[in-house]
């Protein structure tokens, strides 16, 4: 017996991976994430310490012989702007010719909602679905932010009034009405994401409802969703990031107001009660950079929405990653197939 846990210890000690080793294997693994910059300065700092280690020279060879990861291309976020804002007042999706840019039903957790799912866009995934909320929920949403409406600001922790957003906001929390609260779980249904709010300290898996109305020319230029730094404070310090954004239509818009993602080329024109859901990261849980979206001017009416983002916190193992670095949203249903149904 002692001699046999002895030996153990030896051979403990023999094995154990030096500092400079661990530091190249994580190296390894931002590499093959295409991290080059991350797996280089790892890199560095083993040649350092364990310069004649196998798994540091490994590391060097990979670095050396792998072609670096295509920086994404510099393009004018603004350039598709006003050529997708001036489509039509219909749904444009990012590649027509493509088989898996369908419509389909989408099955919730509960058997009894089935929803009318049209895909937009398959990397990033985009896709709405059309009578997500009833009349008497929209009306409530909209009803429920009367008088508390405030001119919507820009820029995270110290936001600021500005030209680039110009509509009024105002939020409703899910504990605020039985109404907001069956809604939330609804998107947690159709989503399969976790919505939860643990207030008043808890991290949260969903922001509040955030209903927006805009007058004639409100717009939200072009942006991403997620925050450039974490929230600070409040009950999403701890939540990570907006990985999805679940936007419903509470009105039609006689003349403008699309939705377009400028650097996939897709326009959503707002139609009543429909949502548009997307992920702002990819399955890697990297930015999404084609995430870039707008809220066209308004021509003629006025335009109502409601946003609920979704954070990371509580969907770790919801929204899965994929098998590969460049697995699309629908690799992911694909695998999953025996836990979530699709059609
Ligand atoms: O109004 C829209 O269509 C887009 C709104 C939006 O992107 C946002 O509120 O973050
Ligand atoms: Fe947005």
């Amino acid at each position: 017996m002692y001699r046999s846990l002895h030996g153990a210890d030896i051979e403990q000690m023999l094995f154990r991976p030096s500092e400079g080793s661990i530091k190249a294997l994580i190296g390894r693994v931002h590499l093959f994430r295409g991290d080059d910059d991350e797996a280089e300065r790892l890199y560095d700092e083993a040649k350092i310490l364990d310069p004649t280690n196998g798994d540091v020279l490994e590391l060097g060879k990979e670095l050396q012989i792998k072609p670096r990861a295509e920086p994404i291309p510099k393009v004018d976020y603004f350039q598709n702007f006003s050529r997708l804002c001036s489509l039509e007042n219909r749904n444009y999706p990012a590649d027509p010719s493509n088989p898996k840019i369908r419509c389909r039903y989408r099955e919730a957790l509960l058997p009894y909602y089935r929803f009318k799912e049209e895909i937009l866009s398959i990397s990033p995934f985009a896709s709405v679905i059309y009578d997500f909320v009833s009349e008497d929920e929209s009306k409530h949403l909209k009803s429920f932010v009367e008088n508390k409406l405030e001119r919507g600001k820009v820029g995270g922790n110290n936001s600021v009034i500005s030209d680039i957003r110009t509509s009024d906001l105002a939020w409703i929390w899910d504990n605020d009405s039985t109404k907001a609260k069956t809604l939330a779980k609804k998107i947690e249904h159709v989503t399969g994401l976790d919505t939860s709010q643990r207030l008043p300290d808890g991290p949260s898996s969903g922001e509040a409802f955030q209903v927006v109305n805009y007058g004639l020319g409100g717009h939200y230029e072009v942006h991403m969703d997620p925050f450039d730094a974490a929230p600070e404070q409040g009950e999403l310090q701890y939540s990570g990031e907006r990985i999805a954004t679940f936007l419903i239509y509470l009105s039609d818009v006689q003349r403008g107001g699309s939705t377009v993602f400028t650097r996939v080329g897709v326009a959503v024109a707002p139609k009543k009660n429909m949502a548009l859901f997307w992920y702002n990261f990819d399955p890697a849980h990297q930015k999404d950079e084609f995430t870039h979206h707008a809220g066209c001017p308004v021509l003629i009416g006025q335009k109502w929405i409601c946003n609920k983002w979704i954070w990371t916190y509580g969907n770790t193992f919801r929204r899965r990653c994929g098998l590969t670095p460049d697995a699309t949203q629908l690799d992911i249903e694909e695998d999953m197939k025996h836990g979530y149904k699709w059609h």
